[in-house]
């Protein structure tokens, strides 16, 4: 049995706009629960969530198979949990604050097995491989690892060429609040010097034929990206949505 396949992976191959959801509370239920409203992929943050290796176990199987697709988003480039993330059984992994060309290269060798990269062999004992119940999931596994950058910063920028000509990016993810605040805007991603170097970026991530994905909270701006052809949209979060629902219920009574 091969590896799963990542139909996240092979729907941005294919050049389609998958709507997505961030996960911020660390939560099996909340995840499971948002797996079933049709989002493509949801993000289990490891960066500024409470996800550690077992929160985001819990989060994966409660996911499950529900059509949605989840995206783990780990603290920084360290290999050694990227490689933990993988046996987990994620498939696609999304790392944060990527500035150079060589981080690039470097995020590769973390995700795909050797040749290609240097990932740590254990998954036959892992839940990646069904707990060895796969039996050809180290010759498959490469195929079905999507591996998501996230340029967020000014350095990210003048990267950008260097960080999309590295073999093996599946995707690369502009983050607008980190950033806003590197360009001395923080907290105001809709400023319109941020908004410019945003479309900039995203016109020249497609243009190297490079999947883009953002996420906006502002639901004209979602819609515009969506119309405009974005590969991997994220448009809310568990938080936000939750609160802002809770608070509109509050405010029905007096
Ligand atoms: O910089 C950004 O914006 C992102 O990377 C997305 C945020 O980190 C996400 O946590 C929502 O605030």
């Amino acid at each position: 049995m091969p590896a799963p396949e990542n139909t996240f992976k092979r729907r941005l191959l294919a050049r389609e706009t998958q709507i997505g959801l961030w996960l911020s509370l660390g939560d099996a239920s909340v995840a499971e629960l948002a797996a079933g409203t049709g989002f493509d992929w949801l993000v289990i943050d490891g960066e500024h969530g409470p996800n550690g290796l077992r929160d985001v176990l819990a989060q994966l199987r409660a996911i499950g198979q529900r059509g949605a697709h989840p995206v783990v988003r780990v603290r920084d480039d360290n290999r050694a949990v990227i490689k933990q993330m993988l046996d987990l059984g994620a498939q696609t992994i999304l790392i944060p604050m990527i500035e150079s060309g060589e981080q690039a290269r470097q995020a590769v060798q973390s995700v795909y097995y050797p040749p290609v990269g240097v990932r740590g062999i254990g998954a036959a004992l892992a839940r990646a491989s069904g707990f060895g119940a796969e039996s050809d999931y180290l010759e498959t596994a490469n195929d079905e690892v999507c591996l998501l950058l996230q340029v967020e910063s000014r350095a990210g920028l003048d990267a950008l060429d260097d960080i999309l000509a590295v073999e093996g990016v599946g995707g690369v993810f502009i983050g607008p609040g980190d950033l806003s605040a590197d360009m001395g805007h923080r907290g105001n991603p809709g400023h319109p010097e941020v908004q410019a170097a945003i479309d900039e970026a995203i016109a020249r991530i497609q243009a190297a034929g490079v999947p883009a994905g953002i996420l906006t909270w502002n639901p004209d701006l979602a819609q515009a990206y969506a119309k405009a052809g974005i590969e991997f949209l994220a448009v809310g979060s568990d938080v936000t949505t939750l609160r802002s629902g809770l608070l509109a219920l509050r405010r029905g009574f007096a």
